[in-house]
C-alpha cells in the first residue's frame, strides 16, 4: 500500500505540473485561480495553492495541506486560497480528485453574455467527447452562478448546480471552477470548456446581424 507521505509527494508533483502548464497558457493572470487535488478521503484532506501568490513561480510554498473544513492540516503561516472552501465542497459533493479554478477572458465573457440565462449548453461539436459523451446529438452544459463575496454561500451555491452531469460551473464575471476524478481529466474538462467558449465567441463575432 502506498504510504501516505508517498502519495503527498506524488500529489504535490502532479499539481505542480498542471499548476505550469496553466501558467504557460497565461490562464493566472493577476495572481488569480486556485488550483487542488486531493490526497486522502477519509478524512478529507487536500492540497491546495497558497493564497494570493503569482501561480506563474514554482516554489516550496505552492501548496498546502488542508481537511474538510478547509484549515491547514500542520497549521504554519501561509493561507490556503480564499477559494478553498469552494474545492472543500467539490471534494465533499462528487468523486473528484482534482479541482481547477481560473479567470480567463473567454469565461468571464461567456459567463456575462449567459448569465441571465443560469447555463450555456454546446451541442453538435466534436471536442464535447472530453466530457466522455459520444452520443451523435450529444450535449454538454455548465451553470453560470452569480459571484458572491460571501464564499461559504458562493460554495453553497455551487455546491447546489452539481449533478452526475456537471462536470464544472461558470462564477459570473469571476472564472471557472471544473474538476475531474484526477489532474488529467480535471485539466481535459478545463481546456475544453475554454475551447467552447472560445469558439462560441469567435463563431459570434462572424455571425450576420
Ligand atoms: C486577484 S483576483 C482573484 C481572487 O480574488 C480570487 O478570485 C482568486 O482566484 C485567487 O485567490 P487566491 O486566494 O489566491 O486563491
Ligand atoms: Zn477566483
Amino acid at each position: 500500500m502506498t504510504s501516505l507521505s508517498t502519495l503527498y509527494t506524488e500529489r504535490w508533483q502532479e499539481l505542480a505540473e498542471i499548476k505550469d502548464e496553466l501558467a504557460e497558457r497565461d490562464w493566472f493572470p493577476g495572481t488569480s485561480g486556485n488550483l487542488s487535488i486531493k490526497v486522502r478521503d477519509e478524512p478529507l484532506q487536500f492540497l491546495v495553492t497558497a493564497s494570493g501568490k503569482d501561480k506563474r513561480k514554482r516554489t516550496p510554498e505552492d501548496f498546502i495541506l488542508v481537511d474538510e473544513n478547509s484549515l491547514p492540516v500542520h497549521g504554519g503561516t501561509l493561507r490556503p486560497s480564499a477559494e478553498t472552501v469552494l474545492h472543500q465542497k467539490i471534494y465533499q459533493k462528487t468523486n473528484a480528485g482534482c479541482s481547477l479554478h481560473v479567470h480567463t477572458v473567454a469565461n468571464n465573457v461567456i459567463s456575462e453574455l449567459y448569465g441571465d440565462e443560469g447555463r450555456i449548453t454546446f451541442k453538435g461539436l466534436e471536442l464535447i467527447k472530453a466530457f466522455n459523451i459520444w452520443e451523435e446529438d450529444g450535449e454538454i452544459t455548465i451553470p453560470i452562478i452569480d459571484n458572491l463575496s460571501d464564499l461559504p454561500a458562493l460554495a453553497e451555491l455551487l455546491a447546489e448546480q452539481i449533478t452526475d452531469q456537471t462536470y464544472g460551473v461558470l462564477i459570473r464575471n469571476h472564472g471557472i471552477t471544473v474538476w475531474g476524478q484526477n489532474g488529467f481529466e480535471a485539466k481535459k474538462h478545463l481546456e475544453a470548456f475554454e475551447f467552447l467558449f472560445n469558439y462560441q465567441l469567435t463563431l459570434s463575432s462572424f455571425k450576420k446581424f
